[in-house]
């Protein structure tokens, strides 16, 4: 088995875990949230959502959240774009990096952005236009990679062509997203594999859900293929306001366990990471989906 040495992990917890949360979450607990998750050493962790707030309600403070956050000089703070209206209200946020999201699926791109596949590339045309004048990196994702909760099974040459379109709008990385978390490992190899035709693999990111619990799998099995960026949320908090049924992504604790255990490096704390788990789950009154950061919590308390 090869696998990298390194792994970047990418927290998506203040915005994917937070934004299908009925209750609304304040700006302070937020800001506080993503201080601890860069304190505990993750480099890339999404701030906000620069989203009709009609839509997704949750997101609707990004700005305040990007303006109270500190910023550590070597950390990137993205936040999610989906048109040139959140374009420059993102950059008049100071956004250093900006995330653009389609799908592999027609009827999901309709649920979640309102217009076809076709139309959303053609919408952020103008978003890459406008970010790469102001040279702020862009990322992409695509949705319903390893299946549709309207549409059901999704063919990998789909999400290959979608990819393939956010590159050549500029993403400089592209995230392949198991909105719903049905993937299992062979389906995510082979979509892995159909994807790296179009998109060098070093390119590409996954982002699995943990919906049928597969989700470590899936990531040791696209690691195995060259994979070296993993997208998690913290406590594995989340799912999409547009996917019902997703449970959230799979938490960060859990990677970091498993990548340290195979001694691929991160540069994050886990201690630190459990730490903003423990914080905000707190706050939202329920206890980390996580099962590492279950178990940790069950050793303390032993040991008290
Ligand atoms: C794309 C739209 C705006 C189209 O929505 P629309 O209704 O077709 O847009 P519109 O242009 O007709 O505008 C409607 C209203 O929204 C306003 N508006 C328009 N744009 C913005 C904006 N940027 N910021 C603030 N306000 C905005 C606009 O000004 C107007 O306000 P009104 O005149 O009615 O008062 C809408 O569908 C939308 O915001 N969708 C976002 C849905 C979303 O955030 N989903 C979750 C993120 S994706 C995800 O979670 C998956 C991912 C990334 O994690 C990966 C994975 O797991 O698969």
């Amino acid at each position: 088995m090869r696998l990298p040495r390194s792994v970047r992990m990418i927290e998506v917890g203040p915005r994917d875990g937070l934004q299908n949360e009925m209750k609304p979450v304040p700006a302070a607990t937020k800001i506080q949230l993503i201080d601890k998750l860069s304190a505990s050493g993750l480099r890339e962790i999404e701030a906000g959502a620069f989203v009709s707030p009609k839509w997704v309600p949750q997101m609707a403070d990004s700005a305040e959240v990007l303006a109270g956050i500190e910023r550590w000089p070597d950390r990137r703070y993205p936040v999610l774009v989906p048109n040139l209206k959140g374009y420059e209200a993102a950059a008049a946020g100071k956004a250093d990096e900006i995330a653009i999201f389609a799908a592999a699926s027609e009827s999901f791109s309709q649920r979640n952005i309102n217009c076809s596949i076709a139309e959303s590339i053609e919408r952020f045309r103008p978003v890459a236009e406008a970010a790469g004048r102001d040279h702020v990196p862009m990322r992409g994702y695509v949705s319903c990679a390893l299946g549709c909760p309207y549409e059901g099974a999704i063919a990998p040459a789909k999400v290959a062509e979608v990819s393939k379109a956010l590159l050549d709008l500029g993403c400089y990385e592209i995230s392949l997203g198991d909105t719903i978390g049905v993937g299992t490992p062979g389906k995510a190899q082979a979509m892995v594999e159909a994807v790296a035709v179009q998109v060098p693999r070093e390119r590409l990111a996954v982002h699995f859900h943990d919906t049928y619990g597969q989700a470590l799998s899936n990531i040791l099995a696209t690691l195995e293929l060259g994979i070296a960026t993993v997208d998690s949320s913290v406590a594995g908090l989340g799912g999409c306001p547009y996917a019902p049924g997703a449970s959230g992504n799979v938490a960060s604790e859990d990677v970091l366990y498993m990548l340290t255990g195979l001694d691929i490096e991160t540069g994050v704390d886990l201690d630190l990471l459990a730490e903003a788990g423990a914080f905000i789950c707190q706050a939202l009154g329920r206890q980390p989906a996580s099962r590492v950061a279950q178990a940790l919590a069950a050793k303390r308390a032993a040991r008290n």
